[in-house]
C-alpha cells in the first residue's frame, strides 16, 4: 500500500544569489518520511504553476514550513515599512488560501515558524515585524554566525495552557525549544487558540478552534533532529496519524462515489 503524500510548501530561492530555485529543508523531508510515515514532496508555491484547488486534491495533508521572507503585512491590512523585511509573495499567494480551504475541509496541516505565522494571518490575525524591539521581549532570532548545532540549540522553554491540546499531546506542561525568528503574532486571528508561550509572552504554538481536521502550529522547528527529539517527535506522529486518517476517509469516499 503506498503512504500517503504531504504536500512541503517550499520557499521561493535564488542558489548562489542568481539560479531561480524551490527549496525546503531536507529536515523537513526528513520529518515527514521517517518520524509521520508519510511519502514527502515540494511544491513550487507560485499561483502560475499550481492552486489551492488542485493541491488538496493531489495531497493527503501540508507541511507549512520555516522561510526566511515574511508574510506581506498586506495580507493583515498593514503597510510594508523596512522593519518588515523581504517578502515572498508568491508562498504568500498559495499558502493563505490553501491554510484557510484546509480549515474548511478538514485537511490536515503543520505549521513552523513562517508556517505558524501564516496560519494566524490566513485567519485574519496580524504580526509584529521584529519582536526583539518590544519592551520585555527576548532575541528570538538565530546566533547569525553559528554553526547549524548552534543555530538550532534549544533556547527558550514554552509553557502550554493548563489541560489544552499541546500539554496533552506532549504529556507535558513545558518543554525545551529553538527559535529562529524575528517576526511574531501580535493579533490572534479569529478561532486562533494560542495554546503556548515563551517566557517572554511572545506565542508559540496555536491551533485553530473547532476545526474538523489537524491545524496545530509552533514557531519553533520541530524539523531539527525530529526523529530523535521529544518533543518534535509526538508532534510529526500525531501528524502522521491525521494525514493517514484523512487519506483513508478519502479515498474510501472516492471508491464509494
Ligand atoms: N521570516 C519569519 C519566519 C522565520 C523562519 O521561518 N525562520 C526559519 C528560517 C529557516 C531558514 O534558514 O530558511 C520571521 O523571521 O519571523
Amino acid at each position: 500500500m503506498s503512504r500517503p503524500v504531504v504536500g512541503i510548501i517550499g520557499n521561493t530561492d535564488l542558489l548562489n544569489g542568481d539560479y531561480p530555485a524551490y527549496t525546503g529543508g531536507r529536515m523537513n523531508a526528513e520529518a515527514i518520511a521517517e518520524v509521520s510515515g508519510c511519502m514527502p514532496l515540494l511544491i513550487p508555491a507560485h499561483p502560475g504553476y499550481v492552486s489551492p484547488h488542485e493541491l488538496m486534491s493531489v495531497f493527503d495533508g501540508f507541511l507549512f514550513t520555516g522561510g526566511r521572507p515574511n508574510v506581506h503585512p498586506m495580507e493583515y491590512g498593514e503597510e510594508e515599512t523596512e522593519a518588515h523585511g523581504t517578502f515572498d509573495r508568491c508562498r504568500d499567494a498559495i499558502a493563505l488560501p490553501l491554510i484557510r480551504a484546509c480549515v474548511e475541509a478538514g485537511q490536515p496541516f503543520l505549521g513552523i515558524c513562517r508556517g505558524f505565522q501564516e496560519v494566524n494571518v490566513a485567519m485574519g490575525g496580524t504580526l509584529y515585524p521584529e519582536i526583539r524591539d518590544l519592551p520585555g521581549r527576548m532575541n528570538h532570532r538565530m546566533p547569525p554566525d553559528g554553526s547549524l548545532e548552534e543555530k538550532f540549540a534549544l533556547r527558550h522553554p514554552v509553557r502550554f495552557s493548563k489541560g489544552g491540546e499541546f500539554e496533552r499531546l506532549m504529556g507535558s506542561g513545558e518543554v525545551m525549544t529553538n527559535t529562529l525568528h524575528g517576526q511574531g503574532i501580535k493579533r490572534p486571528g479569529k478561532r486562533i487558540v494560542i495554546d503556548g508561550h515563551a517566557p517572554d509572552g511572545t506565542p508559540e504554538a496555536l491551533y485553530v478552534k473547532d476545526a474538523p481536521g489537524f491545524t496545530f502550529a509552533v514557531q519553533w522547528h520541530p524539523e531539527w533532529k525530529a526523529g530523535e527529539d521529544p518533543v518534535s517527535r509526538p508532534l510529526f506522529e500525531a501528524f502522521g496519524d491525521a494525514v493517514r486518517a484523512f487519506s483513508v476517509q478519502r479515498n474510501g469516499m472516492r471508491k464509494s462515489a
